[in-house]
C-alpha cells in the first residue's frame, strides 16, 4: 500500500521567484542568505559555527535545487559526493505569500482569489470591526491595531494588557487577525472564544487566517509566547489531495500545525507537538503506525516563527543542522514505495528587511517510489506536489499542477 510523507520547512525559500518584485522581495533567498551569513562567521556562537553544513539534505539535492533556481551555488557549502534525491524548485501561482495559500498549493489547490489584507500600517482595522469585537466579546478596549512583530508587541503592550483586560490585535503583511493575551490574566479559552467570534465578524473581509497568540510572564522583560498557539483558518476553495485521499478511504495524519493549516478537512488524524525534535518524533512515531493508503504531513514551524519572522540568522542556520541532523532517522525508516518529499511554503529570508514573509521559490526534494535520482527542474506550480501525491496514493487528478512521477513519453520509432 503507497504512503507518502509530506515534510513542510515552513518558510525555507531557495529565491529565484519570478513575480518577487511585486512583493518587493527580489533577491529575498532565505537558504542563500543563510548560507553567505555562515560562510562569513556571522553566525557562530549559537551552538554551531563554520559553513552551514546540511550533508543530509544536500544529499537529497538541496544545493543543486538551489542553484537552479538562483543561478548560483550556495556559499562554502559543501555538496555530496552523490545526490539520490529528485531535486527541483517550484514556484508559486497563489496570489499571495502567506502559509495558508503555500500549503494548499503544495496540497493542489492553488488560492487564485486575492485575500483581503489590512493594509495600513497603524490604525490598521476597520472601526466597526473593531467595535463589534469589543461588544461581542465583551472587552474594555483593545489594544495595538496596527502591523506588528508578535514578540516586539507584548513587550510593549503587555504589562498594559494585563493591567487594562484589553487584548492585543495586529497584523502583518499576511492576511491575518492575530490576538495576543495573557493566557492567566485574560484566560486561554477566553482567547480562544474570541477568536471564534473574531472569525464570524471577519467574514465580509475575506481574511485568511484568525491567529490566537497566548503569552505567559510577569512583566515585559520576561513575557513568552507558549505553544497554545492556535489558528483559525478558512477552509481551502476546493478538495485537496488531503480531502481526495481521506474521500476514497485512506487515512491523513496531520501533525503539527498541519490539521489548523487546512481548516480540518482531509484529516483523519491530528498531532500536536511543539518544537521540532517532537515534531520529527511524532513523525517517525505516526510512519511506524500508517499501515495502510496514507499520507503524513508535517510542519516544521520554528523556522518561520522562531527564525525568520525574527531575523535571526544564526538561529535559523542552528535549526536548519539540527532539523539535518535528525533527516536519517527518517530515511532509516522509508519502505521502498513511500514517497517522500520535502519543501517549503514560501519563504522569510532572515537577512531581509522588515519581518514579513518572502515571495520565493521552494525545494521539491522527492525520494522514494521509483524515482531517479537528478533535476526534476523548475517547476511551475507548488502544486506539482499535490498532483504527484494524488498519482502516487492512486486518486483521481487534481485540475492544476503535473506530476513528477509520470515517466517520460516513449519516443515514437516511427518519427525517426
Ligand atoms: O510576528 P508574529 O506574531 O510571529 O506573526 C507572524 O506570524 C503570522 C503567521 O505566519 C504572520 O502573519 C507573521 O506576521
Ligand atoms: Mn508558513
Ligand atoms: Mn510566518
Amino acid at each position: 500500500m503507497s504512503r507518502a510523507i509530506v515534510l513542510v520547512l515552513d518558510s525555507f525559500g531557495i529565491g529565484g521567484a519570478p513575480d518577487a518584485d511585486r512583493f518587493h522581495d527580489a533577491g529575498a533567498d532565505t537558504l542563500g542568505h543563510i548560507a553567505a551569513a555562515c560562510a562569513k562567521g556571522e553566525c557562530d556562537g549559537v551552538g554551531r559555527r563554520g559553513p552551514l553544513a546540511l550533508p543530509n539534505l544536500a544529499r537529497l539535492g538541496l544545493f543543486h535545487a538551489h542553484r537552479e533556481s538562483t543561478g548560483a551555488w550556495a556559499e562554502d557549502v559543501t555538496l555530496p559526493s552523490e545526490v539520490i534525491g529528485a531535486y527541483g524548485n517550484a514556484r508559486e501561482i497563489s496570489s499571495g505569500k502567506d502559509t495558508p495559500s503555500g500549503h494548499w498549493e503544495i496540497a493542489g489547490v492553488p488560492v487564485r482569489f486575492d485575500w483581503g489584507y489590512f493594509l495600513d500600517r497603524e490604525e490598521s482595522f476597520p472601526t466597526e470591526l473593531l467595535e463589534a469585537l469589543i461588544r461581542e466579546g465583551n472587552l474594555p478596549g483593545v489594544l495595538g491595531n496596527c502591523h506588528a512583530s508578535g514578540t516586539e508587541i507584548i513587550a510593549r503592550l503587555g504589562e498594559e494588557h494585563v493591567a487594562s483586560g484589553k487584548p492585543i490585535v495586529y497584523t502583518s503583511g499576511d492576511s491575518v487577525f492575530q490576538i495576543a493575551a495573557h493566557e492567566e490574566a485574560f484566560g486561554l479559552e477566553r482567547l480562544y472564544a474570541l477568536c471564534e467570534t473574531t472569525r464570524r465578524l471577519l467574514e465580509p473581509y475575506n481574511i485568511g487566517r484568525v491567529i490566537a497568540r497566548p503569552f505567559v510572564g510577569r512583566s515585559a522583560d520576561d513575557f513568552a509566547r507558549t505553544a497554545n498557539r492556535r489558528d483559525y483558518s478558512v477552509e481551502p476553495p476546493a478538495a485537496t489531495v488531503l480531502q481526495k485521499l481521506v474521500d476514497d478511504g485512506g487515512e491523513v495524519v496531520a501533525i503539527g500545525k498541519i490539521a489548523d493549516i487546512y481548516a480540518h478537512c482531509g484529516v483523519t488524524r491530528t498531532v500536536k507537538a511543539s518544537g521540532h525534535d517532537a515534531l520529527m518524533d511524532a513523525t517517525l512515531a505516526a510512519l511506524d503506525e500508517a499501515s495502510g493508503r496514507s499520507l503524513v504531513m508535517t510542519n516544521f514551524v520554528d523556522f518561520d516563527t522562531l527564525y525568520g519572522h525574527r531575523r535571526d540568522v544564526a538561529g535559523y542556520a542552528a535549526a536548519l543542522e539540527a532539523f539535518d541532523a535528525r533527516l536519517p532517522e527518517l530515511l532509516a525508516k522509508l519502505r521502498h514505495d513511500d514517497l517522500l518529499v520535502l519543501t517549503a511554503d514560501h519563504g522569510c529570508d532572515p537577512t531581509w528587511h522588515g519581518t514579513d514573509h518572502t515571495r520565493e521559490r521552494v525545494p521539491v526534494l522527492a525520494l522514494g517510489a521509483g524515482l531517479p535520482a537528478g533535476s526534476l527542474g523548475a517547476r511551475d506550480t507548488f502544486a506539482d506536489i499535490g498532483q504527484s501525491l494524488a498519482a502516487h496514493l492512486g486518486l483521481e487528478p487534481m485540475a492544476d499542477g503535473e506530476s513528477f512521477l509520470s515517466k517520460p513519453l516513449p519516443t515514437d520509432p516511427l518519427a525517426a
